[in-house]
């Protein structure tokens, strides 16, 4: 298995080894050949990695996780200091409206005046003096300041210099906690939200939880596996792990889910390469087991890419039946192709398509089960997309949400009387989720909710006081309560 993110067994990477095409070292003086120094391109330090992918996500609406995973290969950084730009890239967007906070007092000429990168660079190093303990604070500001030294003229490292050592001298007063009157400033600035999130979140879980949630928000994520049944079990997939230098416990979540860490990235290990498991997070995984679908039957999943809920259907249909996996984008059918191939599932049949047209593509009322795992503000899902706090708004929440609407009502059409259909999402919005299915049940007096799901899903939940004696066949799970993703899951039966 491999050992590491940074692991990527490049050896040299294309630089000149020094090697003569005899094998031997050529001696310049000896053939008379005047030699010139191979100038050795620089490589670059952590924080430079950190601010370069910083001013690619501020600048260009890259997705972090993407644009680091590049930059990380790029760069060849040692193990530790790919967790410093990782650190740097995530705690300074997750914090980025307290940093901003505290800098605006201090940079004189504000905000607008200065350029992007020399904005991002005080924002990466505030953060560092604000809130990472273990960096000592003149190391940041003196890697600041050589940085913008390297980059811009001398008024920029002069004034880099000046804001971040008035920073250091009045660390303790700003590290005070922020005194609010108005809990969604205070919850806002704290813990780095937009006001009208935190408002969406007090009105729809009341100032407590909302307050929770944008905390766990910003912790790092879970690393969990899904185990492939068809390949072996929950506790071989553990001592396999184990055995291997991760350190890997089952999930309390679900069956089929171990939590790791450790060991190294596990998208490189020889166990996913091979179709043991798959990389998802266990409340993604409670999905496929509420749609509980049997061998042999006909499914579709509505918006399927990159596949890891189809795949996990066809697991536990024994791959046997028949699961359609639609998208719309034509590209992503190969992702789906590709997890089932690595996974051995041949009951999946991926194709390219509109879910708004679905229903004139398959015979109406047709399937056993119907998967929609909508198109969402993916707001359960910020630890890992924490950009998606500054760039999406309220009216984006409005917009996907009459999407959804129109999808239920096409997934609805195509499942048979006393058929399933589940509808999902990785928000934690109620007008996407719980608002979503009472609108559908109003309109659609074929369906009702079913709350009848196996009591190895329901158990978990109850204790942990997700759900109590009011479940009616649907949850809304909170990222603080099991450290997964914000997700919603409702299953509903089709009576006639
Ligand atoms: C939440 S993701 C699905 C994740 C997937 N179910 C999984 O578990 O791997 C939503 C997907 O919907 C697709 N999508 C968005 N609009 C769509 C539409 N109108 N029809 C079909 N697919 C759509 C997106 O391309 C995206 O891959």
């Amino acid at each position: 298995m491999s050992s590491g993110p940074n692991n990527r067994g490049k050896g040299s990477g294309g630089v000149a080894t020094g090697q003569g095409r005899n094998g031997k070292k050529p001696n310049g003086a000896a053939n008379g050949v005047k030699q010139q120094k191979q100038q050795q391109p620089r490589r670059k330090t952590a924080r430079e990695v950190a601010l370069d992918t910083l001013v690619k996500v501020a600048e260009a609406g890259a997705y972090s996780n993407l644009q680091l995973n590049r930059a990380l290969q790029d760069a060849q950084l040692s193990r530790q200091d790919a967790g410093l730009a990782t650190e740097l890239v995530y705690g300074t967007i997750q914090h980025q409206r307290l940093l901003d906070d505290r800098l605006n007092i201090l940079v004189t000429k504000g905000f607008n005046k200065l350029t992007p990168w020399v904005l991002v660079l005080l924002r990466m190093s505030a953060y560092q003096l604000l809130l990472l303990d273990r960096i000592p604070a003149h190391a940041a500001v003196n890697e600041a300041v050589t940085i913008a030294k390297r980059r811009g003229h001398s008024g920029i490292s002069g004034m880099v210099n000046g804001v971040l050592r008035n920073l250091e001298r009045s660390l303790s007063e700003l590290k005070e906690p922020i005194e609010n009157a108005n809990p969604v400033k205070r919850i806002g600035i704290t813990h780095s939200y937009p006001d009208w999130l935190v408002k969406r979140w007090i009105d729809s879980y009341g100032e407590t939880v909302a307050e929770q949630i944008c905390a766990s928000g910003n912790e790092p994520p879970h690393s969990s596996l899904r185990v492939n049944p068809l390949r072996l079990s929950r506790d071989k997939a553990i001592s396999l792990l184990t055995d291997n230098g991760y350190d890997a416990v089952a999930s309390k979540l679900s069956d089929a889910a171990v939590i790791v860490n450790g060991g190294g990235n596990l998208a490189q290990s020889e166990g996913y390469q091979s179709g043991l498991w798959t990389l998802q997070d266990e409340s993604s995984m409670l999905v496929a087991e509420v749609c509980a679908p049997a061998p042999g039957m006909k499914v579709l999943d509505c918006c399927a890419a990159p596949g890891g809920k189809t795949t996990h259907l066809a697991e536990l249909m024994e791959d046997r039946g028949h699961v359609f996996a639609n998208d719309v984008h034509p590209h992503k059918k190969q992702l789906i192709e590709e997890q089932a191939a690595r996974l051995g599932l041949n009951a999946v049949e991926a194709i390219t398509g509109d879910a708004l047209e679905l229903a004139s593509r398959f015979e109406p009322q047709s399937f056993d089960l119907v998967l929609l795992d909508a198109p969402c503000s993916g707001f359960g899902v910020i630890r890992r997309k924490p950009e998606i706090k500054w760039t999406k708004s309220e009216a984006d929440v409005h917009a996907i949400a009459d999407l959804q609407t129109d999808l239920l009502r096409v997934a609805a059409k195509l499942v048979k009387p006393g058929g399933t259909l589940v509808y999902s999402t990785c928000t934690i919005e109620r007008e996407e989720n719980e608002g979503q299915i009472e609108k559908f049940l109003a309109n659609q007096p074929a369906y009702k909710l079913d709350a009848d799901w196996s009591s190895h899903i329901l158990q978990p939940l109850k204790e942990g006081q997700v759900i109590d004696e009011s479940f009616s066949g649907m949850v809304q799970l909170l990222p603080q309560q099991f450290g997964s993703d914000g997700f919603f899951i409702a299953r509903l039966k089709r009576v006639r």
